[in-house]
């Protein structure tokens, strides 16, 4: 698992051990020059006489960039260091003159910014100091005009400098962000103006969330998280799941486990204007291994769905997990004209039966997955254990039903903060589909980035709710008593549902039926690291048949 602390928190981590007189900044600048000795040598074969540029800011970010410039001039690479602020950190400034490195003082001449910006896109690696933790709003002033006009400079070229097998022509300078790309929104990922986006980042003591929340995590390239001796005991702000927590959590079963103990997935998608998605949705629970899928919708639409799938049954009974509203249109007037083919009062009954409406009648509560048109059957207040998983458009809808002045741009320039107040507003677990799906629930957040863009095809978000819902049939009774977990699988299936993905078609176009199917064999790789049985039980459930 990857966490992210919020600037605040890793700020008032460091204190005690400056206090102390731990010298964070020499570890965390050795470190960062560690790191870009490692990809220059990986890529370029050798790093003497590789050209390095130190763009650097006012403050201990410009601080960390030169300590390692000294270092890197020592190990006989070419450093210049181009200063925006007369108040540069003196003792990275020495450290690096004394090192043979060269200083450009921007600041006095902000009039060569574009000449500059041109020397510094035809140099080999150029570490962005110029703004960290320390950084308020978007760039400003002098760092502002060299970052744009820096990004203008480095659009003609395509591969960095270090490769090279590229052309000379094509190359361009491979960018390290030092703790963060300078700009973004530390805590929150926000992109408000100007950012050098990076090859790499090297972030000290932990990683920030906007290393992980779109849309700055686009800026961030690879993060190498650097252990500078933090600790930090507060719960993270935002978590990413990696593919072994994923592997340990899964429940495999075992020989005492039948159809029932694995989990049963009531699935109520698709109308007769939309099979497909009734198909994609249930493939997508049975590829993922759930104990038993019921399909309830019309005859007709039933029919579509076992020819797809014969292990699907359309027949009433006891289900461990609702998936409601795949292909399933919205809006009251979609039930009025008959267009809805009764669905929305089969996902009513389901989502009531979920929220645990109809006491010991249907066994208690279970979790629910809500998606498209099954959002607008929410009640006011929803259990946590529900999983509701609007795409950008679907999100802005629900908050704006709910009073909310948002337009879809806003969701996208913050989406946690939205997927939050969703939450908030909704009672729900929120998992917002995207490039980063991010998924917010009782005091947690998590943002997931395991698949490729081509996954952004219509039917993949079907085929993502009926293997959560498989996911959380499997573990019913321990999300409905902790519904924090809720999240935690819901990431769980992005991930699941991304590696798939690249799974069914590597690098091409995948459509997203044949991402159900790339799903079980992903899932066997996933179980293939998994330390073996007895050190990490599998999680088992209690109940009997219906
Ligand atoms: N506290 C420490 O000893 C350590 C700090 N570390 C480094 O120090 C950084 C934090 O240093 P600081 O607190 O000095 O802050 P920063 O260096 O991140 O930035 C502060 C400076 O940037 C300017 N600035 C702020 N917002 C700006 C904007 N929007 N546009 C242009 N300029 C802006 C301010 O005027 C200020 O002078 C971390 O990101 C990390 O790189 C590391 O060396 C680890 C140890
Ligand atoms: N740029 C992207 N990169 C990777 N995955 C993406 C991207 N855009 C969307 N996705 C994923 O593709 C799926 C699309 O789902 P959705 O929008 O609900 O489509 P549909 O409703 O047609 O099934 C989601 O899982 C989403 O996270
Ligand atoms: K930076």
């Amino acid at each position: 698992m990857i966490s992210a602390w919020s600037a605040a928190d890793v700020r008032a981590a460091e204190e005690p051990l400056l206090a102390e007189g731990v010298p964070l900044m020499e570890r965390a600048s050795f470190a960062l020059a560690t790191q870009v000795v490692r990809d220059v040598a990986a890529r370029r074969g050798t790093v003497r006489g590789a050209r390095v540029v130190l763009l650097v800011g006012a403050g201990n970010n410009g601080g960390d960039a030169l300590h390692a410039g000294a270092v890197l001039a020592r190990r006989g690479l070419g450093v210049t260091a181009v200063l925006v602020d007369e108040r540069a950190h003196p003792g990275g400034l020495t450290a690096l003159r004394r090192a043979g490195g060269r200083v450009v003082e921007l600041f006095a001449a902000p009039g060569r910014v574009g000449a500059v910006a041109g020397d510094v896109a035809r140099s080999d690696v150029v570490l962005d100091g110029l703004v960290g933790l320390g950084a308020r709003g978007p760039l400003r002033g002098l760092a502002a005009d060299l970052v744009a006009a820096l990004v203008g400079a480095l659009e003609t070229a395509q591969a960095p400098a270090l490769d090279e097998a590229a052309p000379r022509a094509t190359r361009r300078a491979w960018v390290v962000a030092v703790d963060v790309p300078s700009g973004i929104g530390v805590d929150d990922g926000a992109v408000a103006g100007p950012v050098l986006a990076a090859d790499r980042t090297v972030t000290f003591g932990a990683a920030k969330p906007g290393l992980l929340l779109p849309p700055a995590a686009g800026l961030a390239g690879e993060v190498a998280v650097v252990d500078i001796g933090l600790h930090l005991d507060d719960p993270p702000a935002v978590r990413r799941l990696e593919p072994d927590d994923v592997a340990r959590s899964w429940p495999v079963p075992g020989a005492a486990d039948h159809k029932y103990t694995r989990g049963v997935v009531g699935v109520v998608a698709g109308t007769a204007t939309y099979p497909g998605a009734a198909v994609l949705t249930t493939t997508g629970a049975v590829c993922a291994g759930a104990g038993m899928v019921r399909y309830r919708g019309s005859v007709e639409v039933g029919r579509v769905v076992v020819g797809a799938r014969p292990e699907v049954v359309t027949v009433p009974g006891r289900v461990q997990a609702w998936v409601v509203g795949p292909g399933v249109p919205g809006g009251p007037e979609a039930e009025d004209e008959g267009q809805d083919d009764g669905q929305h009062e089969r996902g009513r009954a389901g989502l009531v039966a979920a929220s645990g409406g109809l006491g010991g009648l249907a066994g208690g509560p279970v979790p629910a997955v809500v998606d498209a048109g099954g959002l607008g059957l929410l009640d006011d207040d929803s259990p946590p254990w529900f999983v509701v998983t609007p795409h950008a458009g679907e999100l802005t809808a629900l908050l704006r039903s709910r009073g909310e002045d948002v337009r879809r741009a806003d969701v996208e320039a913050e989406p946690l903060r939205w997927a939050r107040r969703a939450h908030d507003l909704t009672g729900a677990t929120v998992l917002l589909k995207g490039g980063v799906t991010v998924v917010a629930g009782p005091g947690v957040a998590y943002a997931q980035s395991d698949g490729p863009g081509w996954l952004a095809t219509a039917g993949a978000g079907d085929v993502l709710a009926g293997l959560l819902g498989a996911m959380l049939a499997a573990r019913a009774d321990e999300v409905v008593r902790h519904p924090e977990r809720a999240a935690e699988v819901a990431a769980a299936a992005a991930l699941v549902h991304g590696r798939a993905a690249h799974r069914a078609n590597p690098g091409g176009p995948v459509a997203a039926l044949d991402v159900a199917h790339a799903v079980p064999a992903e899932v066997a790789r996933l179980l293939s690291s998994r330390r073996p049985r007895g050190t990490c039980p599998p999680t088992r459930r209690p109940e009997e048949p219906a």
